[in-house]
């Protein structure tokens, strides 16, 4: 079963509202702390409460920052503690806090105890907001200093945000347009228009829709745009779907309307297939040997061809030949045009238009009894069908000495996803 993460950002999206969202959806608190606990930061504690935004109850998750002269290790407790949780911080304003670069932050992320593909995602998200700096202020990525988000706020939230995710095991994300306000916001670079430059940036580079309504005040953060281009992995919602889960992070503003950002999980009941156009390129070759055309097929597989083949045909003259053909995606066409004029011997290339229908698909680690193997899961209409990946099949095969039949029956037959 295929399970989406829907992100309705009505109101925006920073990053506090994203690690509430996905708190509130049932990510586990105690994995979180663990994980920040082991990042070794100090000068903050959390905050996990609830808030009502509008009347609606929503997930308040806050990050307070302690007094620089404070060394207190990072700690965490419940709204109910008698600390005041209903306060927030103005980031980035009244108190300093150390301008981290790019790679003080990778640093930083780089001692979670968590895999490398929350590390990445989070490093991603970072890298995200300093390209969109980078652009901002002119200045190559390497002398962006981070403010705001060099702040451990921001750290913690981007991270927080990744450790949610992974430990909500969503595959795919949809992101909503993101509603935006209007007017100017006051932060570390002065008063600056809404949306801020940075947040236009990366709307600009990741293709995220923004929409502008008549609220006034930023309600979609650099940090919020970064997480939400990160983690953006298919632009539709399916077409049918049930929703299994619901939650809802709190901003820290109010605004005439619930300033909230609602997270969903959703059970694809059905999929549309998606429609390409994609280029097939041909010639017909009666003077290239086999291991160049080997090669040209290797090299052109590489360069990102969805598809090489080669046909024994007889052409003019009556000559036993192979005709090449090449299926790829517009974007690539001069790229295998030309490699097929540079590794074969051909003087013409003919192209024309294909349409293709494909299943959604998904890759998946299945458990067997003679370890993980992987399997590609695609869906047409109500069925789900599963094919296991050759060299998953064909390394248990070499370790085994099983022969390929049964191998590939008994994956394909397994039921046991991990
Ligand atoms: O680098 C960052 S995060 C940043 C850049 C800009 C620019 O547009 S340039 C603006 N801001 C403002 O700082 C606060 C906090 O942002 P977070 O993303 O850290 O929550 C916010 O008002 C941003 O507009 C930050
Ligand atoms: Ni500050």
């Amino acid at each position: 079963m295929k399970k989406i993460l829907y992100l309705e950002c009505n109101s925006g999206i920073s990053g506090d509202m994203t690690v509430g969202a996905l708190l509130d959806l049932g990510a586990d608190r105690e994995v979180l702390i663990k994980a920040l606990d082991s990042l070794n930061v100090n000068g903050y504690h959390l905050h996990f409460g609830r808030a009502k935004k509008c009347g609606i109850d929503a997930f308040d998750f806050q990050v307070h920052l302690e007094d620089e002269h404070d060394n207190m290790s990072g700690h965490s407790h419940d709204a109910e503690h008698s600390h005041d949780a209903g306060h927030s911080h103005d980031v980035g304003h009244s108190h300093s806090h150390p301008h981290r670069n790019l790679q003080d932050i990778y640093e930083i992320i780089d001692r979670l105890e968590a895999g490398d593909h929350v590390k990445n995602m989070a490093k991603r998200m970072f890298e995200i907001v300093a390209e969109a700096e980078s652009k901002a202020h002119a200045l190559p990525i390497s002398q962006v200093h981070f403010h705001e988000v060099g702040a451990i706020d921001s750290i913690v939230d981007i991270i927080s945000a990744a450790v949610c995710i992974d430990n909500l095991g969503v595959t795919e994300v949809v992101v909503s347009p993101l509603s935006e306000g209007f007017g100017n916001v006051r932060c570390q670079h002065g008063v600056i228009p809404v949306p801020v430059p940075a947040t236009v940036n990366i709307a600009s580079q990741y293709g995220l829709k923004l929409r502008f309504t008549d609220t006034m005040g930023e309600m979609v953060t650099p940090t919020g745009a970064a997480i939400a281009a990160a983690l953006n992995t298919r632009t539709n919602l399916p077409e049918t779907f049930r929703i299994l889960k619901t939650g809802m992070g709190a901003g820290k503003k109010d605004f005439k309307h619930a300033n909230v950002l609602r997270a969903m999980i959703l059970e694809v009941l059905r999929e549309e297939e998606p429609e390409e156009t994609m280029w097939v390129l041909e010639a017909n070759i009666d003077d290239c040997s086999g291991e160049m055309l080997g090669y040209a097929m290797e090299t052109l597989l590489e360069a990102g061809a969805a598809d090489v083949w080669n046909t024994p045909i007889y052409m003019k003259k009556n000559r036993p030949a192979y005709m090449i053909s090449v299926l790829c995606k517009q974007k690539d066409l001069m790229t295998m045009e030309e490699l097929m004029f540079l590794q074969t011997t051909t003087i013409g290339v003919r192209r024309y238009q294909v349409e293709r229908t494909i299943l959604g698909r998904e890759k998946k680690l299945i458990k067997t009894e003679w370890g993980e193997a992987e399997v590609k899961v695609c869906f047409w209409k109500e069925r789900t069908f599963c094919y296991p990946e050759y060299e998953s099949v064909r390394s248990i095969c070499k370790q085994t000495g099983m022969d390929f039949q049964t191998v590939y029956d008994t994956i394909r037959h397994t039921t046991e996803i991990l």
